[in-house]
């Protein structure tokens, strides 16, 4: 019997339709479950590293029957049980999915009918934007914010190839919003962000060209080969994932790059759950009539922000810099929401 059936052992399913009977007190709960983050998933085969750290070798997991469908993705907390040493084709199993802190849902494609969360449990997402070739574009880093602000992820903006532009007029459009700005350019090492990369998951997301891929063999040392081997996992086919969790040198932070992702999904997302995300803002809006948009005088004439800016207790220009994100999400109409323009 080959080492990948030795979890059979305690491979005991849940069955459905006992009502309230507790769990056998022999299993409960798998309370021997070690926790892992999900760093790669490819075609039913979960890549998780035990206790979230990348100082142990990448454990290979399959999904309990127990779990049923649950969907599972990189960024997800997991118990695993069975064997967990990561050697050569042995297969553990997950059988808990930790509820999740944050989540970044892609957008419907062709292909796939459904808005799909693909990274979980991420702390920052890093919007990643180039100065210059190509030109960078508000639209597409407002509907990153919106996706940050909406998933519970605290935005970052990386803005690259300083040594084509200048940073400054660009990142004024967000000063206000007071979220970290960063600045890289050729033969610099991004010292800022590796900075706010440390002791953190952080998603990087941008547009082909910005200069991503440099980013991340930077922080990264063996990014590249990181890529080829976990992409090739579970079947030995190449696949393109739409997520990859990288660790970073410090052992504890980790990179989730998505080089499949070129848009978010934001067909749930409300303009409530944009301002729940700013804490001098969120009690605010209880005061706003039922269905406020947010936006101010035509639309939403009597939104509680605009008092707020009567009162002293708001900058207009914190305000101005907030609209224009909600405006973003008013003008991704359901259904054909991208961020990729
Ligand atoms: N001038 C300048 N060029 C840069 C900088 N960073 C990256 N580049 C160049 O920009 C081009 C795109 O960089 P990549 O790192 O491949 O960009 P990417 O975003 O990963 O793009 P894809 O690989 O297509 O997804 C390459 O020719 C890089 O050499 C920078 O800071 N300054
Ligand atoms: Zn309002």
């Amino acid at each position: 019997m080959s080492r990948a059936r030795q979890y059979d052992e305690s491979d005991v399913r849940v069955r459905p339709g006992r009502g309230s009977r507790p769990r056998t007190k022999r299993r409960p709960d798998h309370a021997d479950a070690e926790e892992a983050m999900v760093v790669a998933v490819d075609r039913g085969r979960w890549t998780c590293a035990p206790g979230g750290a990348a100082d142990r070798p990448p454990v290979t997991a399959m999904r309990a029957r127990e779990l049923g469908r649950t969907p599972i993705v990189v960024g997800d907390r997991v118990g695993l049980v069975g064997d967990l040493t990561g050697a050569p084709d042995t297969l553990a199993r997950i059988v808990r999915v930790e509820e999740r802190r944050t989540l970044l849902r892609r957008t419907a494609d062709d292909t796939d009918p459904y808005e799909r969360v693909v990274v979980a449990n991420a702390d920052r997402l890093v919007v990643v934007t180039s100065l210059a070739e190509p030109e960078p574009r508000t639209g597409f880093v407002d509907r990153c914010l919106v996706a940050a602000y909406a998933g519970g992820l605290e935005p970052v903006l990386c803005l690259t190839k300083a040594d084509l532009a200048d940073p400054g007029p660009f990142a004024a459009h967000y000063a206000e919003l007071e979220f970290p700005v960063v600045v890289t350019r050729r033969g610099e090492f991004p010292t800022a962000l590796a900075e706010l990369l440390e002791a953190r998951v952080s998603a990087l997301v941008g547009h082909s060209g910005v200069g991503k891929s440099t980013l991340v063999n930077a922080l990264v040392p063996d990014a590249e080969q990181r890529t080829g081997r976990v992409s090739g996992v579970g079947k030995g086919r190449h696949t393109t994932t739409a997520a990859l969790a990288l660790p970073l040198p410090d052992g504890r932070g980790w990179v989730v790059d998505t080089p499949g992702v070129r848009s978010f999904g934001l067909a749930h997302v409300t303009p409530d759950d944009v301002i729940a995300a700013f804490d001098d803002l969120a009690a605010a809006v209880e005061e706003c009539p039922r269905g406020c948009g947010h936006l101010g005088p035509p639309a939403d004439p009597e939104c509680a922000l605009d008092a707020l800016v009567g009162e002293g207790a708001l900058r207009p220009g914190r305000l101005a810099a907030l609209r224009r994100v909600l405006v973003a999400l008013r003008a991704a109409p359901p259904g054909a929401l991208t961020a990729d323009r």
